[in-house]
């Protein structure tokens, strides 16, 4: 049974200031039956680690560069990442892939190094509105797919989110026919290449203006094993009834 998990990614947003939030979070959610984690920007998290110690919060970066160490100034390591504190990242978020010019092969290498250093690794995909309105959204997510997952990884440790980008902020939200049709297709697709017992322990997330008010209806949709939340995780009071909604999905 895949435990269910509730993400959060800070995105360049938060200062010393919101470490506060995570302590009122841990407050509330003391004994939580799903995963949460809070993947703050790369200057709070040995901070953000601090302040969640002794609680069910796990911390995560919201990118890492393929290498262990070198010359890539600005860029930080998956090791550096788990000295700070983090359990986990994110990579190949659409952001990163539009703003860095970060292709499936960069996705791949950083996914492969995140394993490699012992993260659990949200690897992150989807199409544009153009794509959905062209009707080649599963032939993106397949191909984003097979180009951007590592072809070993541990299906405990690895998650797959689906976030159309058309859904990003937006306050649009697919709907509940169509984020089914997807994760049924990513599970298969999962299925056909790792195996039954690797595609069933992975995770697949849905990420896309996930909010309180819309979170039980997308957790009841099969195959969606969490949410990776943006703007409605930077506010304990946004964040906790999407927690609440997965606990309830159970
Ligand atoms: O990583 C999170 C996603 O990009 C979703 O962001 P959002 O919840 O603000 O739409």
């Amino acid at each position: 049974m895949r435990r269910k998990i509730a993400a959060g990614n800070w995105k360049m947003n938060g200062t010393g200031a919101d470490i506060a939030m995570l302590t009122h979070l841990a407050q509330r959610h003391s004994d939580p039956s799903v995963d949460i984690l809070i993947c703050p920007p790369a200057t709070l998290i040995e901070r953000a680690a601090r302040a969640v110690e002794g609680s069910s919060i796990r911390i995560g970066g919201q990118d890492c560069h393929a290498a262990e160490s070198g010359a890539h100034t600005g860029d930080i390591a998956a090791p550096m990442l788990r000295d700070a504190g983090a359990g986990a990242v994110i990579v190949g978020h659409s952001e990163r892939r539009h703003d860095h010019r970060e292709t499936d092969g960069i996705v791949r290498a950083k996914a492969e190094a995140a394993l490699t250093s012992g993260l659990a690794t949200i690897i992150c995909v989807g199409e544009t509105l153009a794509e959905r309105e062209a009707g080649t959204t599963l032939d993106v997510i397949g191909g984003q797919m097979a180009s951007s997952l590592p072809d070993t990884l541990d299906g405990s440790a690895t998650m797959l989110a689906y976030e159309p980008i058309w859904a990003i902020g937006t306050g649009r939200v697919p709907d509940a026919a169509q984020i089914a049709e997807v994760h049924a297709f990513m599970r298969n697709r999962l299925r056909e290449r790792f195996g039954q017992e690797t595609a069933e322990a992975m995770r697949l997330l849905y990420g896309g203006s996930v909010k309180g008010a819309n979170a039980a209806e997308i957790f009841a949709i099969p195959n969606v094993d969490g949410a990776l939340v943006g703007g409605a995780s930077l506010a304990a009071d946004d964040f906790s009834p999407i927690i609440a909604a997965l606990e309830a999905a159970r």
